[in-house]
């Protein structure tokens, strides 16, 4: 890939008492590009994406969003330097609707952009923006209801209307369709699909559906016992003895 990392990890570890959970973890990842991070239950995925996002600070090692090393960085330091992650639903308010939820997003990146537009011109813009994210996510009929009111799936689907309404440069997630009806799933499958068409976007998705792995992937990292053990091109990586040695028995339709 021609263009510079927009992040990357460099021989990051953590290590739980003396359980190396992530281990030396060296790989970069460019603007235009969906990675899954896939591996067996207990590999580390998840502590490597709360590395990243900031809610664990590595024993050793470096994470560089561009040039900027931000290893010391707080997760809402990281958030405004442009990494988004969807939380599994505790980025949510849940008293307010779902459009103040939206909104409030909006606003966020909005003031980050130290926008100059007249107040109520700004506040015009800003509902629209809030609105159009609303519409995107397929929540515009339920936006006055409380987030709380909604059923998992929807409150999953407004999560990723508050991403997107953040603008990240990094966008990432952990199961995104987790605990999803097949049918609110594509819902989401697609609107990561679009985000991906955005060439200047990164996206990083930890997935154990192998569907939704062939369907997204331009590229597999796996991780096994906390290290990286293959990364590349998604059917030359799951056909990989090692790889395939390690998901034995797990099924044809799990990657992890
Ligand atoms: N806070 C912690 N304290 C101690 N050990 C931890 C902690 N967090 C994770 N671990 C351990 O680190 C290892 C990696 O866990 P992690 O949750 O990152 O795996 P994973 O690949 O995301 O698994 P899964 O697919 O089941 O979510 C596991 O052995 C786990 O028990």
């Amino acid at each position: 890939m021609s263009t510079s990392p927009s992040i990357r990890t460099e021989n990051l570890s953590i290590h739980f008492g003396g359980h190396a959970a992530v281990n030396n973890v060296t790989c970069a990842f460019h603007p235009g590009e969906l990675t899954v991070i896939v591996g067996p239950n207990g590999a580390g995925k998840t502590t490597w994406f709360n590395l990243v996002s900031g809610q664990l600070r590595p024993t050793q090692g470096r994470i560089l969003l561009g040039e900027r090393d931000i290893t010391t960085l707080s997760p809402s330091q990281r958030a405004r330097a442009g990494i988004g992650r969807a939380f599994q639903l505790t980025n949510l308010f849940p008293k307010l609707s779902v459009f103040e939820n939206v909104r409030l997003a909006v606003q966020g990146k909005a003031r980050q952009g130290h926008r100059l537009l007249a107040r109520t011109a700004a506040l015009t813009t800003l509902t629209e923006k809030a609105m159009d994210f609303l519409e995107q996510t397929n929540l515009a009929a339920v936006a006055e209801l409380p987030a709380a009111a909604l059923p998992h799936g929807d409150q999953r689907k407004l999560e990723v209307a508050m991403l997107l309404a953040m603008e990240p440069d990094i966008f990432m997630f952990d199961e995104p369709t987790a605990g999803m009806s097949v049918d609110e799933a594509p819902i989401i499958l697609e609107l990561i699909a679009r985000i991906k068409r955005d060439s200047s976007r990164t996206i990083l998705l930890v997935e154990h559906k192998m569907d939704v792995v062939r369907a997204l992937a331009d590229r597999i990292v796996v991780l096994h016992n906390g290290e990286l053990v293959a990364d590349g091109d998604p059917t030359e990586v799951m056909d990989m003895e090692l790889v395939r040695d390690i998901y034995l028995g797990t099924g044809t339709d799990e990657v992890a």
